[in-house]
């Protein structure tokens, strides 16, 4: 019906479109004849005139029309037709059925790399993105450091001696590594490729230092949050508050956190982990991850 009212208005009406566009845009004035208007008798056309075609072009009863065009079929009206009718009705007139396959592809799982000085909170933030996010896997880090009270080996960190992390950077099995205050740390690459295997997204919490050479190895592939306190002030009362580190650790933690605060524009996101509020920071990381997989252009990490 509606293919036969666009037929019918366009072989009534004087609106032709090519007359249309030639009366709006005339660039042949003051010019030499154009070939294109040239008729068979190799006659001038007037370029204010309408270029006179056979009313079968735009007419409904044209046979080559008949051939393309679906069936008319009546529709029924929104307002009272039954859904099922109505929808049944316009996948004959377009000729055509609607599809139930998804229109957006599969998401591409997301590497996140999360990052920020020491004290700032990145474990925190994990230990409850972990309480509420599904299909993510966080990164489990190897460590030559030792245990600290209440950490388990294989949730927190793979703890291991430093002859056995010599021998994962031998065997090339870690995507990046660093000396960490005289600790090596390290990520795992097999926990990697069997986790996005199963299509779940990987979170890599790695300090400031591993960051900068993941963004190296990495590119644009991963997506970079740093994480960062309010304020100089608060990261330090944050840090003396875990009353984790000696006092020389606590001079050194305290001394590179204020330097590597400056690397904030090596990363996409920054997130602010403002004192009392752990939620809304996870909230933010979230609010980064959900726009990420809502990319048209989606990163692509092979491993
Ligand atoms: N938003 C917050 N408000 C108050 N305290 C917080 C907040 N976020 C984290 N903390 C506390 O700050 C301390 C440091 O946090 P956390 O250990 O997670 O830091 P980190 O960045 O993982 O440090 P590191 O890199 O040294 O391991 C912890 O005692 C943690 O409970």
């Amino acid at each position: 019906m509606l293919l036969r009212r666009l037929c019918s208005s366009l072989t009534k009406s004087n609106t032709n479109p090519l007359f249309l566009h030639r009366k709006s845009v005339n660039p042949f004035v003051n010019s030499s004849p154009n070939p294109q208007f040239l008729t068979s008798s190799s006659k001038t056309l007037n370029p204010l005139r309408p270029i006179s075609l056979p009313r079968s072009f735009f007419s409904c009863n044209s046979p080559m029309g008949d051939a393309r065009r679906p069936a008319v079929v009546p529709i029924p009206s929104p307002e009272t037709a039954d859904r099922a009718e109505l929808f049944r009705a316009l996948e004959a007139s377009l000729g055509t059925s609607f599809s139930s396959a998804p229109l957006v592809p599969e998401n591409n799982p997301l590497v996140i790399v999360i990052s920020g000085p020491s004290g700032v909170g990145k474990d925190a933030v994990i230990k409850k993105l972990r309480e509420v996010r599904e299909n993510i896997h966080f990164v489990v880090t190897a460590t030559s450091r030792a245990m600290r009270p209440g950490e388990i080996d294989g949730k927190d960190y793979f703890f291991v001696s430093k002859d056995e992390f010599l021998k994962m950077i031998q065997d090339n099995e870690l995507l990046e590594y660093a000396l960490v205050y005289g600790d090596y740390k390290g990520v795992p690459k097999k926990q990697i490729r069997e986790e996005m295997a199963k299509g779940n997204d990987i979170v890599l919490r790695v300090d400031i230092q591993g960051a900068a050479t993941l963004r190296k190895i990495l590119g644009g592939s991963a997506v970079f949050i740093f994480l960062v306190a309010e304020s100089e002030e608060a990261l330090v009362k944050r840090l003396i508050g875990r009353k984790t580190e000696t006092k020389e650790d606590l001079l050194v933690r305290v001394a590179t956190a204020k330097e590597e605060v400056k690397h904030m524009s090596n990363f996409d996101y920054v997130v602010v982990n403002k004192e009392g509020d752990l939620n809304g920071a996870v909230k933010l990381v979230e609010s980064v991850i959900d726009a990420e997989k809502a990319k048209v252009h989606q990163r692509n990490f092979v491993i």
